[in-house]
């Protein structure tokens, strides 16, 4: 008899859902304790892309109990409104998560915009306190994308500890929160990007590649090695004669016969991520809960 050939595909929903359910236990559970965790998204002008976001965020808030509400800014709202509004939910009680969706538009500091925000607010994990602590090795709220793909390497191998990890990019929402969360996990760790000498040869010594670059299938069966572990975060629309669809940036059927696991896109990292949100706003609201937030005392 011949045995079942294993289960190459990393099953990114079916992890979210996973993810939410505890998510759901326990927002319930603080509920019975008088507090409602809520989260705040802001954004700044009309970007299409970023509407399957927010819809997906606003359904999977719903989906585990946590209040969620929107601020839709024009293009051209100026810096100092922006950083009003965010004073404002700072100061609010009742918003424990705020993220403000990236990029802004280029007339607005993006640094500036993540540093008002208070830090035990910062569902994102952007604020310099916790981009230093993560670097330290602390725990703290942490960015949802590198979190999310930690739990599918987790659920995939179990421990990671020793292998190799390339991560391809260097973006402070991605490739180097990765990296730090890949060290902490003990992997030994390659960071290449865009000035990268050799990109394919690195890749191909690695255990485990992490591709965020949004370059659609820049990485094919020729970059992996035999039995690589393949996270793909990119998320590139792309158009093939009439139709419009999503790919990653690996080549997807490709990779799949040489690697031994692989995230589809979509449906692996993405809802992991916001799987992950709704998981940072629950400990955001807990954070608040043990320590007053600074802004308000
Ligand atoms: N699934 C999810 O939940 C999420 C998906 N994404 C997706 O992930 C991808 C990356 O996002 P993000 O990190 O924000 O992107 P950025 O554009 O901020 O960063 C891309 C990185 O890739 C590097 N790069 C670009 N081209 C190449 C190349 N040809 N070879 C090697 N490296 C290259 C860049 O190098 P350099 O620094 O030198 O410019 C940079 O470090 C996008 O497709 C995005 O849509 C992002 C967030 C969440
Ligand atoms: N402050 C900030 N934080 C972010 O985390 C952030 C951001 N700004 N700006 C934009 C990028 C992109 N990003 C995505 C998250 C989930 C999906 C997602 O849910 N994708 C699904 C569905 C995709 C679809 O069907 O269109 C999937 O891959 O299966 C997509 C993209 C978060 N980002």
């Amino acid at each position: 008899m011949n045995t079942p050939a294993p289960i190459k595909l990393i099953d990114g929903k079916a992890a979210a859902a996973r993810v939410l359910a505890e998510v759901k236990a326990q927002v319930a559970d603080m509920k019975t304790q008088g507090i409602a965790p809520g989260l705040t998204v802001v954004l700044v002008g009309d970007d299409p892309a970023s509407h399957v976001y927010v819809r997906n965020k606003v359904l999977r808030a719903e989906e585990c109990g946590i209040q969620s509400r929107e601020h839709r800014l024009p293009a051209d709202t100026s810096e100092a409104s922006l950083l009003g509004l965010i004073g404002e939910l700072n100061a609010d009680a009742s918003v424990h998560g705020i993220l403000v969706q990236l990029p802004l538009p280029g007339h607005i500091n993006e640094t500036r915009v993540l540093q008002a925000i208070d830090p035990l607010k910062d569902v994102d994990g952007f604020h310099a306190e916790n981009v230093g602590g993560l670097s330290q090795g602390r725990d703290v709220l942490t960015p949802c994308t590198p979190a999310g793909c930690m739990r599918l390497l987790e659920d995939c191998m179990g421990d990671i500890s020793g292998k190799h990890a390339v991560v391809i990019g260097r973006s402070n929402i991605v490739g180097k929160p990765m990296a730090a969360l890949l060290l902490k996990a003990h992997c030994t760790v390659t960071v290449v990007h865009s000035r990268s000498a050799n990109l394919k040869e690195l890749c191909r010594q690695a255990d485990i590649v992490v591709a965020a670059v949004g370059r659609p299938r820049l990485v094919d069966a020729d970059w992996l090695k035999p039995g690589a572990v393949v996270i793909d975060v990119g998320i590139n629309r792309i158009t093939e004669g009439e139709r419009s669809r999503l790919v990653g940036d690996v080549d997807f059927d490709s990779a799949l016969p040489k690697v031994a696991a692989i995230t589809p896109v979509p449906g692996g990292v993405g809802p992991m991520t916001i799987a992950f949100l709704m998981k940072n706003t629950l400990t955001a609201a807990r954070l608040q809960q043990e320590a007053p937030c600074p802004s308000i005392s």
